[in-house]
């Protein structure tokens, strides 16, 4: 199939441009993501990164510009039933779930679309995929801790098995290893490498601020500063000290390590 086919990709962002208060929040960006990928991006505090991410889940319409979600162009479909083919996970959604639900309810009431209340009564089969997504994020020994006691690493995961639980298209972190201590970063960071290598998993789309943070598994990268996108392709290609040092606005240099990424900073002189 031809060009109709391409069009039919993931996301598809064309000339899109956020202005709030007459500033351009993300400005005048062209970005496609195909099926199969796996994006990370990647900028410093308030470059645009969540704007980026709330386009693509469909929260946020773009000032200008045409934005294509799974197929569906974004003014012209009913977002309601765009959504629950679009798995997220963020601390602003994380902010929202009842802190006295259970783990498992935490992952189950995902099928039922945010609003849903845990009384009603889940079909097996739902709750069989919940307790496997847990079991795939290391959360099987807390199925029924509240949601509220977890410690910030086991929210983290609870979140990512929530946003697996709709059987996603497209699956959204807004920095999932945020917060998180070492342990906890290279636990997550592990999982979410087996998730993005996992040919049946859906396109995801992870935003960072460290490369530390991007897990082998994912295969391109969107580099954004105070709105820009600067370079936007092939892990390798878009991950160089320069790129990196222009990105973040101060000379840093970037090292692979076998299948992670580390930066630092030179010295003052
Ligand atoms: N509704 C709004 N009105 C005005 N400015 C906004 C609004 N929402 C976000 N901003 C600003 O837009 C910029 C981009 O915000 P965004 O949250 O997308 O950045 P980010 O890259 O995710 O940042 P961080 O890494 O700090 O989370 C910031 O300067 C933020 O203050």
């Amino acid at each position: 199939m031809g060009e109709t086919a391409r069009m039919s990709d993931v996301l598809e962002l064309v000339d899109v441009s956020v202005v709030r208060d007459g500033r351009a929040l993300v400005n005048d960006v062209s970005w496609s993501v195909a099926e199969g990928e796996r994006w990370v991006i990647l900028g410093p505090n308030g470059a645009g990164k969540t704007t980026l991410l709330n386009i693509a889940s469909s929260y946020l319409f773009p000032t200008t510009g045409r934005v294509q979600i799974l197929g569906e162009k974004l003014g012209g479909v009913d977002v309601f039933e765009l959504r629950p083919r679009i798995g997220m996970a963020s601390s602003a959604l994380a902010g929202k779930l009842s802190q006295r639900a259970t783990v498992l309810q935490t992952v189950l009431t995902a099928a039922y679309g945010m609003t849903a209340g845990w009384q009603e009564s889940y079909e097996d089969v739902d709750e069989r995929r919940a307790r496997a997504f847990l079991d795939r994020l290391g959360m099987s020994e807390m199925l029924d801790r509240r949601f509220g006691t977890l410690s910030e690493g086991e929210r983290k995961r609870t979140q990512v098995a929530r946003a697996l639980m709709t059987d996603p298209e497209l699956l959204l972190l807004d920095e999932p290893a945020a917060g998180l201590d070492l342990g906890g970063r290279e636990d997550l960071v592990r999982r979410l490498g087996r998730l993005a290598r996992d040919p049946y998993a859906p396109a995801m789309i992870m935003v960072t601020h460290h490369v530390e943070e991007i897990a082998p598994g994912f295969t391109h990268v969107l580099l954004i500063r105070q709105g820009k996108v600067l370079d936007a392709g092939p892990v390798d290609s878009v991950l160089t000290s320069a790129a990196l040092s222009h990105c973040f606005g101060l000379p840093l240099i970037v090292e692979r390590q076998g299948d992670r990424f580390t930066a630092h900073g030179l010295p003052l002189a």
